[in-house]
């Protein structure tokens, strides 16, 4: 068993350390547990919530840790050599299958906060255990989460669910067969050669994660994506594509079939389909859950094929579905070693001795760094250009689980990570200064890939001195100056970027932010949060109906009526909407939909504002 260091106590000690919550922990742990008869229900599907609630109010009382903690830390971090080697040593993780290692030595937990995070942490797994088997692990919406069947199907609650996955993997390995080798064919006979996906956060994020991560450099059909509603960015993806509109798959992607941005997306580029005088139908695939607005949509239109996505499985994390295995399975990327990856990864995070499990130990560093509240920023650093979107994919896994106003207990929690990052070493000139000197409202992970090229590929640009040393020096110097200057970092290692290591990390912080949701009592699953700015969106667009009809009706006049903006409000019985309505006139004006009379958009109070063009059908309709 391996000897603890300084680090993790006050003082140096050589005791043996006893693994954390090894069996005879959890067999304590069980007493303990029946001693508060936790509700560990009988129905078939058992609802973690209340199992979670009813732990974390036992934890309470025993609390005060964060206070605990900042006490703790105040301990400073080692920066004995020899101690701080120990620490690495004592701590590393590695998963020898998957060539996957995990350092958090530099993250200065002690034995005491161990100690203390034991108990959330046994509760983190029995929750984590029961959503494995099919628990109703989103109480708000409702429903399973079951992100895990994917990688291994047999998991999977029931028979039912089982070959539904099962039978989708082989759908989508069938159709990209197909696609890719020519059998299927574009209208006119050719292969297609381009995809242009068109989805919106957990429906771009992780597709664009593994394309920019493992897609070849000269790929059976390139991708390309339109993630948002802005006209410029989808007329620039599809001027991009020219004449190859006619081979290209059109995969539109939404889990609820009905977010505006991906329905907009849609219909721009059904319009340029028409345009061109191609049939979109016979080049659109639709990922979405059965019956949504979108299935409906390509099943009336015929469209070329469908595939279903589960209502168990969040957009977030959606890659190992068909929503990331179809556009990668199309790019020539071996879908099936990711989900090998993946469902390697997810075995090892399984265990409950914490300091064997890699989900358990980044849930713990995150907890430590930022004091369970989220006080510190998580920056994402990977050093290899083919993992720059990692941070932006972790962005949202990270941030719409974990931001969450209110916990499981209803109580007010303003929880949350933030998450920001890009690569190494291009942030070195760019943000690392304010990382290293200024402000310490963060903590980095660095993810490290050791093997810089493919084998054969190498050359020294001075000498014993190759391009990929430069990246690993600089990494290293980054990781040594930060440390230096207390500030705590985490690197993940992986020998090589294939579809098993990006399968593996894309499991390991799907892991971890399912547990660290658990450590800090929130529901990781729901994202009521992003309602509020829809429903606000949809006013917005209620009330620019509203001003053009005023405007419309004014200008059909004779003589044509120019309209103050106080005028226009009032007319719309939304005088207190006055500043909202400006913004829509500007934003018209702009784009030459309203014509401005008198005065300036830069001087709202004086200016008076008419359409170009009435139309006089719209005003007796
Ligand atoms: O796949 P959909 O339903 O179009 O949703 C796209 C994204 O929108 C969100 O629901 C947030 O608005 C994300 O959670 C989701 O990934």
């Amino acid at each position: 068993m391996a000897s603890i260091s300084g680090i993790c106590s006050s003082s140096p000690s050589l005791k043996p350390r006893k693994p954390l919550l090894s069996a005879t922990t959890t067999a304590a742990f069980s007493l303990r547990r029946d001693s508060v008869s936790l509700p560990i229900r009988s129905q078939r599907v058992p609802a973690i919530a209340s199992v979670a609630r009813e732990i974390s109010a036992e934890l309470s009382e025993a609390d005060g840790a964060a206070g605990k903690e900042k006490e703790m830390k105040k301990k400073g971090l080692e920066k004995d050599p020899r101690e701080l080697w120990r620490r690495y040593v004592d701590w590393l993780y590695q998963h020898k299958e998957l060539g996957l290692f995990l350092d958090v030595s530099r993250v200065g937990f002690t034995d005491e906060f161990i100690e203390e995070m034991e108990p959330r942490f046994e509760a983190a797994f029995k929750a984590m255990e029961e959503l494995e088997k099919g628990a109703i692990a989103n109480p708000d919406e409702g429903r399973m989460v079951g992100h895990y069947w994917l990688r291994s199907p047999k998991r999977a609650p029931n028979s039912f669910l089982r070959l539904q996955i099962e039978n989708t993997l082989d759908a989508v390995c069938n159709f990209a067969g197909e696609v890719v080798s020519g059998k299927i064919k574009t209208p006119s006979g050719g292969r297609f050669t381009q995809i242009l996906s068109v989805g919106i956060g957990g429906s771009a994020l992780g597709p664009q994660f593994v394309a920019e991560a493992l897609a070849p450099d000269n790929p059976p059909l390139k991708i390309r994506f339109i993630d948002n509603t802005d006209p410029a960015g989808i007329d620039h993806q599809i001027a991009q594509l020219g004449p190859e509109l006619a081979s290209t798959l059109v995969i539109v992607i939404s889990k609820s079939g009905g977010t505006p941005e991906t329905r907009n997306g849609l219909l721009e580029v059904q319009k340029a389909f028409r345009e061109a005088g191609l049939n979109f139908a016979k080049q659109g695939v639709a990922i979405t859950q059965e019956n949504s607005l979108l299935d409906k949509t390509a099943r009336i239109e015929g469209w070329l094929a469908r595939f279903p996505m589960f209502d168990w499985v969040g957009g977030r994390t959606s890659e190992m579905s068909a929503v990331g295995l179809l556009p990668a399975a199309l790019q020539g990327v071996n879908i099936r070693e990711m989900l090998a990856g993946a469902a390697l990864m997810d075995e090892a995070n399984r265990t409950t001795v914490v300091k064997n499990n890699p989900a358990a130990l980044l849930a713990l560093c995150w907890y430590w760094a930022s004091d369970g509240v989220g006080s510190k920023d998580m920056v994402v650093l990977p050093y290899k250009d083919s993992l720059l979107l990692f941070s932006r994919y972790l962005q949202q896994l990270v941030m719409e689980s974990l931001g969450k106003e209110f916990d499981l207990d209803g109580n007010r929690a303003n929880q949350g990570l933030t998450v920001y990052g890009n690569k190494g070493s291009t942030d070195q000139h760019a943000y690392i200064q304010q990382l290293r000197e200024g402000v310490h409202n963060f903590f980095v992970t660095f993810i490290e890939v050791l093997r810089d090229r493919p084998p054969g590929h190498d050359w020294e640009l001075e000498p014993g001195v190759t391009c990929g040393d430069y990246l690993f020096g600089m990494l290293q110097g980054t990781r040594s100056a930060l440390y230096a200057n207390d500030r705590e970092s985490i690197t993940v290692t992986v020998q090589e970027v294939t579809p098993r290591s990006v399968g593996a990390l894309i499991a390991l912080y799907e892991r971890a932010v399912g547990i660290y949701a658990s450590l800090v009592n929130i529901n990781a699953y729901h994202q009521p949060g992003v309602e509020a700015g829809k429903k606000a969106a949809g006013e917005v667009l209620a009330l620019q109906k509203r001003v053009l009809a005023v405007l419309n009706e004014a200008s059909c006049k004779e003589p044509v009526e120019p309209l103050t903006l106080e005028e226009v409000a009032e007319r719309c019985h939304a005088p207190e909407d006055i500043e909202m309505i400006y913004k829509i006139i500007a934003h018209m004006a702009a784009n030459d939909r309203a014509l401005i009379a008198e005065g300036s958009c830069g001087s709202p109070r004086g200016f008076k504002v008419f359409l170009g063009e009435c139309n006089v059908d719209e005003l007796y309709a």
